[in-house]
């Protein structure tokens, strides 16, 4: 039920979040609830390749929606492939959605079970397109690894990302930051994850995402998780500041859908 009025008090308050409930003719919308029971094993799914270049990592930046670690996209450094993918995808950033409390924040839900936040790492195909302006209108142009996040130990690779949040308080605020190692944020276990066709969460909510959300959790510490709801949806000039939280989209239909799981 808390949920349910954090969603409301998303509608109310944060008009981004007003933006089309399904996109008009969209019926590949994310995020979704992935019923494990309903999902289907696929033994042709290989494992991820997952080879990120933590000197390709530029800079951290408050969106204004999330905060956003950028990477330096113009060669295959970072890349993504194998898992559901034909195609050889490039890191081009990562970020977050989270809750007011830990009883909620994340995107995707497993049979309805809400996670404290939810990372994605967002890459685009370097084989088909040439930037990722033009991938994330194509069908196959856009894949997203989401990995939720549960309240438990603090995680150290984290702490040097959380240490920068303060310098990028309010919306569009820029701070350098390099030699990241992105992968240090995936769980042990990337072999097990389930995958589906689906969208951007947030506008233009394109159609051109490959899912790949995995089943293992990383933990991170309540006190981490706190510093992210200290950022501010607002900019220094706003009177009003508001905190960034429940930056997260409401689940969307699966019409017809089948989600794949790499694992029994
Ligand atoms: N939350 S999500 O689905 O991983 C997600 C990932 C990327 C973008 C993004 O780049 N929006 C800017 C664009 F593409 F120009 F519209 C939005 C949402
Ligand atoms: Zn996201």
């Amino acid at each position: 039920f808390k949920m349910q009025e954090a969603a409301e008090h998303n509608m109310k308050m944060h008009p981004m979040w007003q933006g089309p409930l399904t996109v008009p003719g969209g019926d590949h919308q994310s995020p979704i609830d992935i019923v494990v029971r309903k999902s289907v094993f696929d033994s042709e799914l290989k494992p991820l390749v997952i080879d990120y270049d933590p000197k390709t990592c530029q800079q951290i930046w408050n969106n204004g929606y999330s905060f956003l670690v950028e990477y330096d996209d113009t060669t295959d450094k970072s890349t993504l492939k194998g898992g559901p993918l034909q195609d050889t995808y490039r890191l081009c950033q990562f970020h977050f959605h989270w809750g007011e409390s830990n009883a909620w924040g994340s995107e995707h839900t497993v049979d309805r079970r809400l996670f404290p936040a939810e990372l994605h790492l967002v890459h685009w195909n370097s084989d088909k397109y040439s930037l990722f302006e033009e991938a994330v209108m194509e069908e196959n142009g856009l894949a997203v690894i989401g990995v939720f996040l549960k309240v438990g130990k603090r995680h150290e690779g984290l702490q040097k990302l959380v240490d920068a949040l303060p310098a990028i308080r309010h919306k569009s605020s820029v701070v350098e930051f390099n030699r990241f190692d992105a992968a240090c944020l995936l769980p042990t276990n990337t072999d097990d994850y389930w995958t589906y066709h689906g969208s951007l969460t947030t506008p233009p909510l394109t159609e051109s995402v490959s899912w790949i959300v995995m089943k293992q959790h990383i933990e991170v510490s309540h006190d981490q998780l706190a510093v992210f709801r200290s950022l501010l949806f607002t900019s220094a000039e706003e009177e009003v500041q508001k905190s960034m939280v429940n930056n997260f989209r409401v689940q969307q239909s699966l019409c017809g859908r089948t989600v794949r799981s790499s694992f029994t």
